[in-house]
C-alpha cells in the first residue's frame, strides 16, 4: 500500500485579512506544510473573497505550498493568472465547469498540481474519469462558501471509496478534506484515509502554533 505524508493546510479564510503576510509567517512557524487559499466569486458560492492578487502578494514572502481552492464558475478562465501569481496547487470543483478534463489539463500545462473537488452532494463517480490525471482530490466536508461550519461525517464514505479506487487502479493522488476540521474530526478523516487536512476556524481561533500542534498530535 502506498504511503502519503500527512499535511496540515491552515485556511487564511479565517485569518486576519489585514495581515496576511504575518499570518502566513505564523503558519510556517507552526510547522504547517500548506497555506490554503479560498477563492470565491459570489456566483458558484454566495460569498466573495479574493483573487490571484493575494497569491502574488504572498508568494515572495513564503516558501510554503500555496494551495488554491477555486470556488468560482468556469475556473479554467483563471488558470494562467494563478500560475503566474505563484500558486502551487489549483483545486477546481467538478460542479463548476462543463470541461473538467480540459480544465485539469490546462492546470498541469501551466505547471501547477491539478486537484479536483467534490461537494458533499456529489458522488465519487462524477470524478472517476479524471482520477488518473490528478495530483489530489479534495473532498468537501462542508458545503462550500463559508468557514466555521459543522463537519459532515457522511463524506467519509467517499474518502474510503477513493482510497479503494486508488489502490485497485494503482493511481497516485493525495486526498484532502476541507471544512469543519478540528482536533476531533481530523481523527475521522485520518482513519478514512485522507492525508491533507484544511483547517480555518480551529487554527486561527487562539494560538496558531498550539492549534497546529494539536492537529499534528492526532495524526
Ligand atoms: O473551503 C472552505 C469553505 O468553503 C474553507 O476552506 C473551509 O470552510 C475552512 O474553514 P473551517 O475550517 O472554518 O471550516
Ligand atoms: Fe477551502
Amino acid at each position: 500500500m502506498q504511503q502519503f505524508t500527512n499535511k496540515i493546510a491552515p485556511s487564511i479564510l479565517a485569518a486576519d485579512f489585514g495581515s496576511f503576510t504575518a499570518e502566513v509567517a505564523k503558519i510556517k512557524e507552526a510547522g504547517a506544510e500548506y497555506v490554503h487559499i479560498d477563492v470565491m466569486d459570489g456566483h458558484f458560492v454566495d460569498n466573495l473573497t479574493f483573487g490571484s492578487g493575494v497569491v502574488a502578494a504572498l508568494r515572495p514572502h513564503t516558501d510554503l505550498v500555496l494551495d488554491v481552492h477555486m470556488m468560482v464558475e468556469s475556473p479554467e478562465k483563471y488558470v494562467e493568472e494563478f500560475a503566474k501569481a505563484g500558486a502551487d496547487i489549483m483545486s477546481i470543483h467538478v460542479e463548476a465547469t462543463a470541461h473538467i478534463h480540459g480544465a485539469l489539463q490546462k492546470i498541469k500545462a501551466a505547471g501547477m498540481k491539478a486537484s479536483v473537488v467534490i461537494n458533499p452532494g456529489t458522488p465519487v463517480s462524477a470524478i472517476e474519469p479524471v482520477l488518473s490525471m490528478v495530483d489530489m482530490v479534495l473532498v468537501m466536508t462542508v458545503n462550500p462558501g463559508f468557514g466555521g461550519q459543522a463537519f459532515i461525517p457522511e463524506t467519509m464514505d467517499k474518502v474510503r471509496e477513493l482510497v479503494k479506487i486508488r489502490e485497485t487502479k494503482g493511481l497516485i493522488f493525495e486526498i484532502e478534506v476541507d471544512g469543519g476540521i478540528d482536533d476531533k474530526t481530523i481523527e475521522q478523516a485520518r482513519d478514512a484515509g485522507a492525508n491533507v487536512f484544511v483547517a480555518g476556524s480551529f487554527v486561527f481561533k487562539g494560538d496558531v502554533a498550539a492549534k497546529v500542534q494539536k492537529l499534528r498530535d492526532k495524526l
